[in-house]
This record gives C-alpha cells, sequence and structure tokens, in this order.
C-alpha cells in the first residue's frame, strides 16, 4: 500500500475500495475479464485453480493478480460463494466529477451466500434465504427474506428452551446466511449449530445494527410507511430489529433492487404443526436420513409439481401442516375437485409445464440484471396464464376460486415483451440487436441509415471494380482501419492514385479512399447511436415490467398453489389415497393404511394395517413383535399419514380420520453424536426429556425402542416410567404409538388406563419365520432375534451357541460355557480352513497363486492379478 502515489489511477481505486471491503473478493472488472490482485488473488488462485499472473502497478514489485472471464464469472462467484466467501463486483463506469470523463471503479453489488440473484447459481426447487436473528433477553425476534423471490416471513419466539426453539426455526428454513447480534452469542451451541447442522454463512453484526429507533426508520423507510401500526409491526420490537439490520445489510450489498420485497408474511407458531428438528429428520419428510436424497422421502412421492415455484412452495408445506381445520378442509376440497375431475387435472397440469420462474424473473428484471432472453421467458410464461385461468373458469371449491381470482393473465406485459423484443435476443443487453423493428421510429431510421450505407458500400465495390478494371478489388472492414478497399497483388500496381495505401498483406494490399471514410463515419455514427438507443429502449421496457411487480408476484404465487394442489390430486388418484375426514375430538382412526413411501419403493405389495387411536381408551399402543416385521414402518406411517392431512393431502388407506393433532415427536433409531461429547445413551435420554418437556395432550409420539441403548434392567425401568408418564392423562395423555421388546412391558395393558398391546403377526414353523407384516391386538411373546440374525447370515455356530445361551437363560440356568475341544489335528485345522474358503475354482486358483512370481509384476499388474483371482473363486 506504500507509496500510492506511484500507483496507477486503477490500482489506487483498487485499494481504496478494497479499504472499506477488507473481507470481500474483489472480482474488478478490466475489459472483457474480471480480475483479482494480491491477496484475493492468491485465494482465488487457490480456491478455484486459476493461474497466478502478475501486473505492473508502478511498484517495484509485480502484484499478484488472476482474472477470470466475463462472459463466464458466474461459476466462479458460485463456487466462491459456496465456501461462504463474499465477492464484490466492481464495474467500470462513467466519473460524472471527472470532467474529462474518467473511467471510475465502484461496487454495484455484493454476493454473499444469502444474496444470490443468478439463476444458475441457484437451486431452484428451494428458497435461499438470509436470515436476521436479534435476541435481546428471553426473545427473539427472526426474519427470513429470499431475494431472489422477494419472500419474507418473521417471527417472535419466546419462552421455554429459547435456544432449542431457534435451532428449529432455523433448520426449518435452512437460511444460507444469518446475521446475528452478539446477543446470540450468549447460546454458545447455536454458532456451531449454524456452521455444521446448516452449513450457513455467520455474519456477526455490531449492538448497533439492532438499534431499536434506527431500524425502525428503516423498515418504515422500506414499507414507505409512517407508523409501525400499519405494518401489525407495533410492539414487535425484536422484529423490527431484525428487519432493520436485515435492510440495512440488504442496501449495502445489493445497491438497488431491494424493493422487491414488499409485504411480510408475520407468522406465528400457533398456525401450523409443531415438528421438531429431529421428527422432520427421522420422517424423512425431504431427504433420506442416510443419503441425504430426496428419493425415498414424502417429499419425492408427493412431488409432481411442474414448476419451480410449485416446487419451492410444496417443500414449505410439507414442513407446515395446518392446524386449522378450515384451512386443511379449504385445500382438501381443491384436491377432491382436481381428483374427481381428471381432465381439468390434466389440462392445469400441461398448462403449468412451460410457466417459467416468474418469482426470480421478477427478482432479476427489478434488480435491473435480467436480459432480452429472461423478459422473452417471462412473457412465454405470461403466454400460458389466459389458457390456465381459462380452466379454472367453472372451479366450484373456494381455493381454486381465489387461485382463479389471483391469476393476472399479464397480456400487457406480454403484449409489451413481444412487440418490442427480438424473438432469440442476445445474452448482451449493450451490443444491440435486441429491438424489434417497427417498435420505435428513431431506431428503425438509424438502422435504415445503416443498411443504406451498406447499400452504398455495396455500390462502391461494383463502380470500382468496373473503373480500374480490377476484377479482384473488395471492400472490406475491420475494427482497426474501418473499411478498406482491397487488391491482390498481382493487380496492385492498377490501383489508382488516389487511393491511399494502408496495409501491406502478403497476398495484397488495402486502401482508403476519403469518399469511403466519409461513408464509414455515418454508418459507424448510426451503429453506435442505434446500439445506444437500443440499451436505452431496453432499459426503459425492462423498468415498465419491473413496476408491474405487485401484479406478477400476486400471480407466482396463485400459480405455486395451484401446482401443488394439482401434484397432490395427482398423487392421490394415482394411488388410490382417500379424503381424510378432519376432526377436532382427538380420534385418529385408519383403515388399511399404507406407508407412501416403502409402498412406492417396494417391489412386493405392501400389506396395510389399521390404526386405532384416541384421547380415551386407546391412548398409548404398546407394539411388540419379531425384529424386522415391521414397527418402525408401521409407526411412521402413522405420523406421515397425519402429516399428509394436515397438509391438505389424501391420504393412503381406504378409511381415515384425523384428530387435529398439533406436534408430532419421534425417538427413532440410535445416533451417536460424537463430535459434542454425547454417546447414543445419552442422546436418546435427551431427545426423550425434550419429548416429554415439549409434548401436549394434542401431540403425537412415536417412541421406537426406548431404554435399549443401556442395560436390559436400566432401559426396562426408563422404559416403563415413560409409557406410565405419557398415558397418565393427569401428566400428558398424548396419542402414543410406543415400540418396544421389553415384552415385560405388555402388562402395562391390564394397569393402566389407555394402554393397548399390538403386535405385528409372524408364522413361525421350525426355524423358520415368516413375516405377515400384519398388526394385530395383543402382546408378542418372542422377539425371534436369534431366527432375524440366522436370515442376515450370521454364521450357523454363533447362531446355534445363541439359541444355548438362551435356553439356559430362559430356564433360569446359569449359563454354560461353551466345552472346550481337545487338540486338533494339523489335518482337522487344514480342512477347517479348506472349508471356510473353498472356492468352487479352488484348484486353478490355488494352482495360479503357486506359480505367481510377483517380483516379475509391477504393482497394477500385481492388483489386477489379485483382482482376477477373487472374482475367479467367487464364481
Ligand atoms: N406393511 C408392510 N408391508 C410390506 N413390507 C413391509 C411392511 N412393513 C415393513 N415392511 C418391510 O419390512 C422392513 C422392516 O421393517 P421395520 O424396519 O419397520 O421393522 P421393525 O419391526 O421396526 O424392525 P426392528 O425391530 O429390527 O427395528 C421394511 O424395510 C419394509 O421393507
Amino acid at each position: 500500500m506504500q507509496a500510492m502515489a506511484n500507483l496507477s489511477p486503477m490500482m489506487q481505486q483498487y485499494f481504496e475500495i478494497k479499504k472499506q471491503n477488507p473481507n470481500t473478493i474483489l472480482f474488478f472488472r478490466l475489459g472483457d475479464f474480471y480480475e483479482m490482485f494480491y491477496d484475493d488473488a492468491k485465494l482465488a488462485s487457490k480456491e478455484l485453480d486459476l493461474t497466478l499472473t502478475g501486473r505492473d502497478c508502478g511498484q517495484e514489485e509485480r502484484a499478484p493478480m488472476c482474472g477470470v472471464p466475463f462472459h463466464s464469472y458466474e461459476s466462479y462467484v458460485a463456487r466462491l460463494v459456496a465456501k461462504g466467501y463474499k465477492v464484490a463486483i466492481c464495474e467500470q463506469m462513467e466519473d460524472p466529477a471527472s470532467a474529462k470523463g474518467l473511467v471510475k471503479r465502484d461496487i454495484v453489488r455484493v454476493i454473499t451466500p444469502g444474496t444470490v440473484l443468478e439463476s444458475s447459481m441457484l437451486d431452484e426447487t428451494r428458497n435461499n434465504y438470509i436470515c436476521s436473528l436479534c435476541v435481546e433477553g428471553a426473545e427473539a425476534g427472526i426474519c427470513f427474506a429470499d431475494i431472489s423471490t422477494g419472500e419474507l416471513h418473521a417471527t417472535t419466539l419466546s419462552g421455554g428452551d429459547l435456544s432449542e426453539k431457534l435451532k428449529n426455526e432455523l433448520a426449518r428454513f435452512s437460511p444460507r446466511e444469518i446475521l446475528i447480534n452478539p446477543n446470540v452469542l450468549g447460546f454458545s451451541e447455536l454458532p456451531k449449530f449454524i456452521r455444521e447442522r446448516l452449513s450457513a454463512s455467520m455474519e456477526l453484526l455490531d449492538h448497533e445494527d439492532f438499534e431499536k429507533e434506527i431500524c425502525s426508520s428503516l423498515v418504515l423507510q422500506h414499507f414507505h410507511e409512517e407508523n409501525l401500526e400499519a405494518l401489525d409491526l407495533s410492539g414487535k420490537e425484536n422484529i423490527v430489529r431484525a428487519l432493520g439490520a436485515l435492510f440495512c445489510y440488504l442496501k449495502q450489498t445489493q445497491r438497488t433492487g431491494i424493493e422487491r420485497i414488499n409485504t411480510i408474511d408475520l407468522y406465528t407458531g400457533k398456525q401450523f404443526m409443531h415438528l421438531d428438528l429431529n421428527t422432520r429428520r427421522n420422517l424423512e419428510l425431504l431427504e433420506t436420513m442416510r443419503n441425504k436424497e430426496k428419493r425415498g422421502s414424502l417429499l419425492w412421492v408427493l412431488d409432481k409439481t411442474r414448476t419451480a415455484m410449485g416446487k419451492r412452495l410444496i417443500r414449505n408445506w410439507i414442513e407446515q401442516p395446518l392446524l386449522s381445520p378450515a384451512q386443511i378442509s379449504r385445500r382438501l376440497n381443491a384436491v377432491q375437485e382436481l381428483v374427481d375431475d381428471p381432465i381439468l387435472r390434466g389440462g392445469i397440469s400441461e398448462q403449468l409445464t412451460g410457466i417459467h420462474d416468474l418469482e426470480r424473473l421478477m427478482s432479476r428484471i427489478v434488480y435491473g440484471s435480467a436480459n432480452g432472453r429472461e423478459l422473452r421467458s417471462l412473457s412465454s410464461a405470461a403466454a400460458r396464464l389466459p389458457g390456465l385461468k381459462n380452466m379454472l373458469k367453472e372451479v366450484k371449491s373456494n381455493l381454486l376460486a381465489e387461485i382463479y381470482q389471483d391469476i393476472d393473465v399479464l397480456d400487457d406485459i406480454s403484449q409489451l415483451i413481444e412487440r418490442s423484443i427480438v424473438e432469440d435476443p442476445p445474452f448482451s443487453i449493450r451490443e444491440g440487436g435486441i429491438i424489434k423493428p417497427g417498435y420505435n421510429e428513431e431506431l428503425d431510421l438509424l438502422k435504415g441509415d445503416m443498411s443504406d450505407g451498406r447499400g452504398i458500400i455495396a455500390q462502391i465495390e461494383a463502380q470500382e471494380r468496373e473503373r480500374t478494371g480490377i476484377p479482384k478489388l473488395k471492400v472490406g472492414y475491420n475494427r482497426v482501419f474501418g473499411y478498406y478497399i482491397e487488391i491482390s497483388n498481382s493487380y496492385k500496381n492498377q490501383a489508382p492514385p488516389e487511393y491511399i495505401r494502408k496495409q501491406t498483406l502478403t497476398n495484397c494490399e488495402r486502401f482508403i479512399t476519403p469518399q469511403l471514410k466519409e461513408l464509414e463515419g455515418k454508418i459507424l455514427g448510426a451503429h453506435d447511436k442505434s446500439v445506444q438507443l437500443e440499451f436505452q429502449l431496453f432499459d426503459a421496457i425492462r423498468k415498465e415490467v419491473a413496476a408491474q411487480l405487485t401484479r406478477v408476484q400476486k400471480t407466482a404465487h396463485a400459480v405455486a398453489r395451484l401446482d401443488v394442489l394439482a401434484s397432490f390430486a395427482q398423487v392421490s388418484a394415482d394411488n388410490h389415497y382417500v379424503r381424510p375426514i378432519v376432526n377436532l375430538d382427538g380420534k385418529l382412526i385408519l383403515k388399511e393404511s399404507r406407508h407412501p413411501v416403502v409402498e412406492a419403493l417396494l417391489d412386493a405389495p405392501f400389506v396395510p394395517n389399521d390404526v386405532m387411536l384416541d384421547k380415551n381408551e386407546n391412548r398409548v399402543a404398546i407394539i411388540t413383535g419379531p425384529n424386522m416385521a415391521g414397527k418402525s414402518t408401521y409407526m411412521r406411517q402413522v405420523a406421515l399419514i397425519v402429516i399428509m392431512a394436515q397438509i391438505g393431502c389424501f391420504v393412503p388407506a381406504s378409511y381415515a380420520e384425523i384428530g387435529i393433532t398439533d406436534s408430532i415427536f419421534t425417538r427413532v433409531g440410535a445416533s451417536d453424536d460424537l463430535a459434542s461429547g454425547q454417546s447414543t445413551f445419552m442422546v436418546e435420554m435427551s431427545e426423550v426429556a425434550d419429548i416429554l418437556k415439549n409434548a401436549t395432550p394434542n401431540s403425537l409420539l412415536i417412541l421406537d425402542e426406548i431404554g435399549r441403548g443401556t442395560s436390559t434392567f436400566d432401559g426396562m425401568s426408563i422404559a416403563r416410567a415413560v409409557l406410565e408418564y405419557v398415558a397418565d392423562k393427569k401428566l400428558l395423555g398424548a396419542k402414543t404409538l410406543f415400540a418396544t421388546h421389553y415384552h415385560e412391558l405388555t402388562e402395562l395393558e391390564e394397569l393402566v388406563d389407555g394402554v393397548k398391546n399390538y403386535n405385528i403377526a409372524v408364522k413361525k414353523r421350525g426355524d423358520d419365520i415368516t413375516f405377515l407384516r400384519r398388526i394385530v391386538r395383543g402382546g408378542a411373546d418372542d422377539s425371534f432375534g436369534i431366527e432375524v440374525a440366522k436370515l442376515a447370515g450370521v454364521p450357523e455356530k454363533i447362531v446355534n451357541r445363541a439359541k444355548q445361551v438362551l435356553a439356559e437363560l430362559e430356564s433360569g440356568q446359569e449359563v454354560s460355557m461353551p466345552k472346550k475341544r481337545g487338540r486338533r489335528s494339523t489335518q482337522d485345522e487344514q480342512e477347517e480352513i479348506q472349508l471356510s474358503i473353498t472356492p468352487p475354482n479352488e484348484a486353478e486358483v490355488l494352482d495360479r497363486l503357486r506359480r505367481l512370481d510377483v517380483n516379475t509384476l509391477t504393482p497394477i499388474e500385481c492388483m489386477n492379478t489379485l483382482f482376477e483371482l477373487t472374482a475367479l473363486a467367487k464364481e
């Protein structure tokens, strides 16, 4: 930084910008490249595999530098942003302060993980949220904005275990970037959770950024309101603080375009079913636990949406089951209408198929970064809206009728774009070729001048050929000389004296003439003017479209809802789902219910089962039965069906009555959390503790093998105590499915009110068992663990020994040690080894092994031979 005076003006600008933005990688526009310098260049060269070069900057040492092409910068930025870096795009612009019209460089936008707008950097199926979190005392204001769609959600969290609540809320929205006030650091485990569980980047702001007065004026300014009442924000101080800090950050990074966030969705936890982090993961709502894949999740079964907007909304709906029977029925009525009318359903899905992502297109248009192609995409999406709306003309259900009202066919917008933008516009908006002939008279005149000029050039070529008698005379153009006359070497001596020689090439000479230069001035002048005018016209069209933001957003939301409802209807019709009857009396009655995901994955037919839970005699079902019988599948299917019903979808059963459930809690499987220093059993118990603290009488509890992580008696005692607690109406009395291998617990049916025993039937013949997958009343008397171990391929010797131990335990005897064998002969041992490894091609494998001389082989050859012999042995 020393000797700033020696630096070139460009590098001086660089250092000035860098000083203001020390933690940001500057992408500095130079011609057709974005260049990075010094530490940024070193970092980018490492992270992006770019070649590091040097640039002379007027200092002793050359500045380390690397660059990426302008037209493909997005992929490089995407890679840096995915790693949590911030990238600032610096563009050249005319400096109005400079009399000489010097070029000034400045940041036009900072791209951070939560502020990405470029479609190539976004996953169209999910929102890209930025979160702002303000904790003050026992309360937190939290908001989530997606600047690529214009959504903004905000709420207040308080009471209970605030840290757990925050984790749940953060996990539900899964933001890419989180702005926090210093008080958040009081929850020591939260930053770790943000980094490791959410893989989000975290920005610690100052207390002043959340200052009450400043934040409320920023919020009012943003929404053009006079007071907080108008926004329903009075008394919601922490939401205002979080919003203020968010708007300030967006203003600093985005510079323009944040006005597309024009409404706030102020939600409360009371609208939606409570699903904690573990439950969402255990029930595999959006992705599988093991591979984090969509295939195998509930979303995978339900998502038949056709648009990106629908894909994003269906995720939100699945994660937010409703609590109001009226709202659930509204969705169910719409789904019913679409299930009953396959022609309407098919037509809607056909029309939806060509509708591009209106929300994200509009964001880019409002931001000012959309090009001609994106405007054309908007108009081709809009062109499908009249057909779509027309299909809904006679719908009967309220929700579909509302969607019909909300769809604006946007014909003025599509007409404007159709009229003004060419069909296949270029990528760049600064090189012309974008505006249609006939749209603007002045542009047409300029283009006319250009083509007249080109016509005259063609005439000149013909005239000169005739006048000079040179048959190969040509008029050409290049960026250096402009228009010139080219004569091949064999005729160059015939060039008339008024031709001015400009360039000598190997085979020809190039000349200019005053007439050609005059014409060139006219053509190029017209070209520059027309490119300039095209850009201005395009910008004006873009702004005209941007002014229609609210209409497009409303339509986009209507399209998204229709898409999700049509998807639910399609899945329901395809899989013979039934409409659930939603009630408030807590009854959960299912006839012939199925697991929606397992039935879609299984090749064999799925065995349906009934469910009977209520708030009285059937509060708790203790489910016993062999391993592998289907206990977990059964319990999860009940939870998934409740969720499906409460998001407004039909359910996989022949009959379903669903009592509104305010929360579902699951404790399934065991997962170590070694990183946090917690053992399997510790994790299990802390999850159980959370469930018991947060469940209500209207919750559904899925408890799978509580207590299995410790010794039998400890485990069984804990399981029994938990069961007694959840069953007791005075303590909790929540509907519970409780799977266990502790058969002793089945005696609770006799002892505790509301407990019923069930088991999943198997058929035993000799040592073999067949899984019937049917749930029946009563407790099982055996877990058939040893038989299942045999099925799983545990060696027979061990299975036999296990049977012996079991028999001794069951008869109350002391377990005897296995009989010691006498010394075995070497022949016995060899036979045993041979028995255990005897492959079918034994002779050949052994023979080749004997003859193998590894010293003559390369390591690769050795490996290949080994693979070959292994394969042969297995044949
Ligand atoms: N109703 C059913 N119809 C057909 N197949 C089923 C059914 N229920 C379960 N299965 C199959 O049985 C497998 C095992 O089921 P599940 O994991 O639910 O058994 P489990 O009783 O919980 O076993 P464990 O006690 O060992 O945990 C499932 O992966 C599924 O393929």
